[in-house]
């Protein structure tokens, strides 16, 4: 487990930080511009000397200010991806993933040379320089060289901020592969929530220099006190398996802890795991299951709170269905005309839903 507690000022802005990252998988730092996330990551690569502070790796101290312990970077073994590549220019590909494996912590195990070409599909591009490269395909030999290191662990600032659209959706399943693969803990930096969504397993939200929450991303996106339920795509990501495909209705039947749910026909094989957001803009209430709608998703659900949303004419719904909580947006108006209180039967009916990569079978 990775424990980290900082302190630190630049002039107008300071930074009083404190989470935990799990052994293994992508602990996500999420916030606006400006809010200390590249600070942070700095600190624990060793770039920065924080005024104040402890971090330390699986019970190893790495930085102590109190006891004057500051191990330099070289010596924490910890892979790093920035937004630019910073391959060297003068080798090829190959040569640049070499320089990896040479730098790689002694006694460390890992992926070896050949896993990491397939693991990042950058097997056809050794003998090219990184400037014949997209920008994708240089991050994904950015990330082969980080992994060849043998790192404990990788950190990774806004590795996909540099790219359009395109080339991050490209590189999106290709990191989730190597979060799945890789069994390290990986710290992200990030302010792109589909990033999140897709790989993120564990959430440090950030404020302002500040901790505001931190925990699973199941939790943190039910919760309608933070500043991710006021974005318009506010909304639960919950886990969830393929059950089944019914390719004659062009739909795949998904389980999950509260139910099944109908979306369009995936590709992956039943039994893959999937995370949904099931927007709360998306999910309307009934007291009654309808019938004759077009709407494929219709789910008994318990209504467990009413929660404000800074619109004085929306509220939150918090909608039970066996242990999945899910979170529906609906006027104040629909409220009073279908008399919801807390502890009513509803049917809380789903009009889409949105997908992240696999995860690992
Ligand atoms: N070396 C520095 N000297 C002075 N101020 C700095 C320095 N580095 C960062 N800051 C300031 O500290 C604050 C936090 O910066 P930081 O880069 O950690 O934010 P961030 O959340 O990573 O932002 P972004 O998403 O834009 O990269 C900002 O106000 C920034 O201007």
């Amino acid at each position: 487990m990775l424990e980290v507690s900082l302190r630190h000022g630049f002039g107008g802005f300071s930074l009083d930080a404190a989470f935990t990252a799990a052994p293994e998988g992508v602990t996500a730092l999420f916030g606006p511009s400006g809010c200390g996330k590249s600070t942070i990551l700095k600190a624990v690569a060793g770039l920065l000397r924080p005024d104040e502070g402890r971090i330390a790796l699986d019970g190893e101290v790495l930085l102590d200010t109190a006891q004057r312990v500051m191990l330099p970077p070289e010596r924490r073994h910890f892979g790093l991806v920035f937004q630019e590549a910073r391959l060297f220019p003068h080798m090829n590909v190959a040569t640049n993933l070499r320089y990896g494996l040479r730098r790689a912590t002694s006694g460390a195990t890992g992926p070896s040379f050949d896993e990491v070409l397939a693991l990042l599909g950058i097997e056809p591009l050794l003998d090219r320089r990184p400037a014949r490269l997209s920008g994708g395909e240089r991050q994904r030999v950015a990330l082969g060289r980080a992994l060849l290191m043998r790192p404990r662990l990788l950190l990774m600032d806004e590795p996909l901020a540099a790219l359009d659209a395109a080339r991050r959706a490209e590189i999106l399943p290709f990191l989730a592969r190597l979060r799945d693969v890789a069994r390290l803990p990986i710290l992200y930096v990030t302010h792109a929530l589909d990033e999140v969504d897709a790989l993120a397993d564990r959430l440090v939200l950030m404020e302002a220099g500040k901790v505001l929450a931190a925990g699973t991303v199941e939790e943190l996106t039910a919760r309608t006190d933070l500043p991710l339920a006021t974005r318009r795509d506010a909304g639960v990501v919950i886990p969830c398996i393929i059950a089944s495909h019914e390719p004659e209705r062009g739909l795949t039947r998904f389980r999950f802890a509260g139910g099944e749910l109908l979306a369009p026909l995936q590709t992956e094989p039943p039994g893959t795991r999937l995370r949904l957001r099931l927007r709360a803009r998306d999910v309307s209430i009934a007291l009654a299951p309808p019938g004759d709608i077009s709407v494929q998703n219709v789910l008994p659900a318990k209504l467990a709170a009413i929660a404000p949303t800074g619109s004085p004419h929306e509220v939150f719904l918090h909608l039970a269905l066996g242990e999945t909580t899910m979170l529906a947006r609906i006027t104040r108006d629909a409220l009073d005309r279908l008399g919801l209180v807390p502890g009513a039967e509803v049917w809380a009916m789903i009009k889409s839903v949105t997908f992240d990569h696999a995860r690992g079978g």
